[in-house]
């Protein structure tokens, strides 16, 4: 069987996304992993599935992969990418394009310049979305990771994020804390991994060690995470523009109980097909 594919990304984080709604698909971990896999398969972070509305009001339903096959909540520059996509493809003519995703339901603006602006919801600190606060949600926690004492902030923005605050990112320890990190106990659902240099009230340089994947070129939520997190710990503004090594984010948030508002490109890279085994 043939599978259209249209491969974009956001700041270099890199999608496969399939139209689901004009095509049948039945995806499961082993396909995943094939169409994510850069040598035998495509290649992308993640894949992202286009699907029918499933909840009244909305345009559409968005399903989220992770490269290692698992389905997951929460796509920041995946959800721009989505916008660009049922424009392009003309599954829709609207600027304001509302979507269903496991986390709940998100809002995405195209705008003039290109760019997308994304409703990515209310950030939470409760226990039951990000396990790791069980112990009272304060602002910073410690955990021994690797016979270090680390001080990190927790959140969920429909995924799990973790958030390290580093005097400069280029020597941060992304390669060896980040696995660690990523899988460590304390996060039974697995967790994102955000290493935050901040550079002013405005500002911050941020990589992140995406669960699923590993360190992409940019994460979308983990940008939001970052910049929740420097808010709350005092560091930070209401509007904070944030370099990843693929480019910068806009991340807007007025604070507690009002929703995480981010601005950024979306590019349409190639259009193709991959063969697959029937069903
Ligand atoms: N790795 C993430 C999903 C993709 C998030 C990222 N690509 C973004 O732009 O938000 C997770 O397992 O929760």
């Amino acid at each position: 069987m043939r599978l259209r594919f249209t491969k974009m990304h956001g700041l270099g984080n890199d999608f496969v996304v399939l139209d689901g709604v004009r095509q049948r698909i039945a995806l499961d971990a082993a396909l995943i992993r094939r169409l994510a896999d850069r040598r035998f398969g495509i290649g992308c972070d993640q894949v992202l599935l286009v699907e029918p509305p499933r909840l009244p009001g909305t345009d559409f339903h968005y399903r989220i992969f992770n490269a290692n096959g698992s389905e997951v909540e929460q796509c920041g520059n995946g959800a721009r990418c989505f916008a660009r996509f049922v424009r392009d493809q003309g599954l829709s003519t609207q600027d304001e394009i509302l979507v269903s995703t496991a986390a709940g339901v998100i809002r995405l603006y195209l705008e003039e310049d290109d760019q997308v602006r994304v409703n990515m919801g209310i950030p939470t600190f409760e226990p039951a979305k990000i396990p790791f606060l069980a112990d009272a949600p304060a602002l910073t926690h410690a955990l021994e990771v690797a016979g270090q004492t680390l001080h990190l902030s927790a959140l969920s923005l429909g995924n799990p994020h973790a958030v390290i605050l580093v005097e400069d990112i280029d020597t941060a320890p992304v390669a060896e804390l980040g696995p660690l990190l990523e899988r460590h106990p304390r996060f039974p659902k697995r967790v994102n991994v955000g290493f935050m240099q901040v550079i002013s009230l405005d500002a911050v340089r941020l990589r992140v060690y995406e669960r699923g994947v590993g360190e992409t070129l940019a994460c979308g939520s983990g940008a939001c995470a970052a910049a929740v997190s420097g808010q709350r710990l005092g560091l930070l503004g209401p509007s904070v523009r944030v370099s990843l090594p693929g480019g910068d984010l806009r991340i807007e948030w007025q604070g507690e109980g009002r929703p995480v508002w981010m601005s950024g490109p979306a590019e349409r890279v190639f259009v193709g097909e991959i063969e697959i085994a029937e069903e």
